[in-house]
C-alpha cells in the first residue's frame, strides 16, 4: 500500500549511482517529490544536475539504485510521464514555431492542447509561422516551454529553465509551474538561478 491519495504522485530515488566516461559523478543519492512539490537541484559546474534529470528521464541509465513514481498512470512508464527539457532547446531552425509544436505534440503523443493557446500563453502568437532558426535565444526558450502546455505529462524535468528568459518570460514561466504544480504535477529543476517559485533544494556534491 503506498498510502497515497487518488491522484497524488510521489516520484523517488534511492541510493542513486552515476557514471559517466568510466568516472563516478555522484553516488548514494536521494531525493522525492510529491505532488505539488517542486525540487531545485543545486551544485557546483559537472556536480551532475543534468545527469541526475537524464537519468529520471530515462535517457542515462544508472549505475546503481532505482528510481520510481508511484501514483501515475499504471500503463505509461515513468518516461512517458516526464517532459524532459533540456538546456539546449530541441527545436528544428527551418520548421516554423507552430510546426515545431506540432512535431513534438506528434512526437509525444497524448492528449494535446491547442497550439494557438499554448503560443499566445507563452508570448509567441505572433511568430506562429516565423522559422525557428529566426528566434532570439529567448523566444526559442520560449517555445520549448510551450511544449510542456501542448501536451500535458505530470513530472516536469526542467535543466536551467530561465536561461535566457527576460523577467516578463520568468514571470509567465513561474505562474506556469505554479499551475502545474496547482494541478499536481511536480517539477524536478536543475538550475543555478532562483527557480522564482517556492522549491525545495537538492544539493548535488557538497557546496558550490
Ligand atoms: N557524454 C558524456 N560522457 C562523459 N562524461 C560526461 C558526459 N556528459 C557529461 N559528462 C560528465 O559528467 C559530469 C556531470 O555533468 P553534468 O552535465 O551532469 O553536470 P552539471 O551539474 O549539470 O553541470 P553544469 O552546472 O555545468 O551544467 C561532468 O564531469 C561531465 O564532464
Amino acid at each position: 500500500m503506498s498510502g497515497l491519495k487518488q491522484g497524488e504522485l510521489q516520484l523517488h530515488g534511492r541510493g542513486l549511482r552515476c557514471v559517466r566516461g568510466g568516472r563516478e559523478v555522484f553516488a548514494r543519492l536521494d531525493f522525492a517529490a510529491a505532488s505539488g512539490e517542486a525540487v531545485a537541484v543545486v551544485g557546483r559546474n559537472g556536480s551532475g544536475k543534468t545527469s541526475l534529470l537524464r537519468l529520471i528521464a530515462g535517457l542515462l541509465v544508472p549505475a546503481g539504485g532505482t528510481i520510481a513514481l508511484e501514483g501515475g498512470e499504471s500503463e505509461l512508464t515513468l518516461a512517458e510521464q516526464c517532459h524532459y527539457l533540456g538546456h539546449r532547446d530541441a527545436l528544428k531552425p527551418a520548421l516554423s514555431v507552430q510546426e515545431n509544436l506540432a512535431f513534438w505534440a506528434d512526437f509525444l503523443g497524448g492528449e494535446r492542447l491547442d497550439a494557438v493557446e499554448s503560443l499566445a500563453t507563452v508570448g509567441l502568437d505572433h511568430a506562429a509561422y516565423l522559422p525557428a532558426g529566426f528566434l532570439s535565444a529567448g523566444q526559442r526558450r520560449r517555445l520549448s516551454l510551450a511544449r510542456l502546455l501542448t501536451v500535458r505529462r505530470p513530472v516536469w524535468l526542467l535543466d536551467e529553465p530561465t536561461n535566457a528568459l527576460d523577467v516578463a518570460g520568468q514571470e509567465m514561466f513561474g505562474g506556469l509551474m505554479r499551475e502545474h504544480l496547482t494541478r499536481g504535477g511536480l517539477i524536478i529543476a536543475a538550475t543555478h538561478a532562483p527557480l522564482g517559485i517556492e522549491a525545495r533544494e537538492l544539493r548535488i556534491g557538497g557546496v558550490a
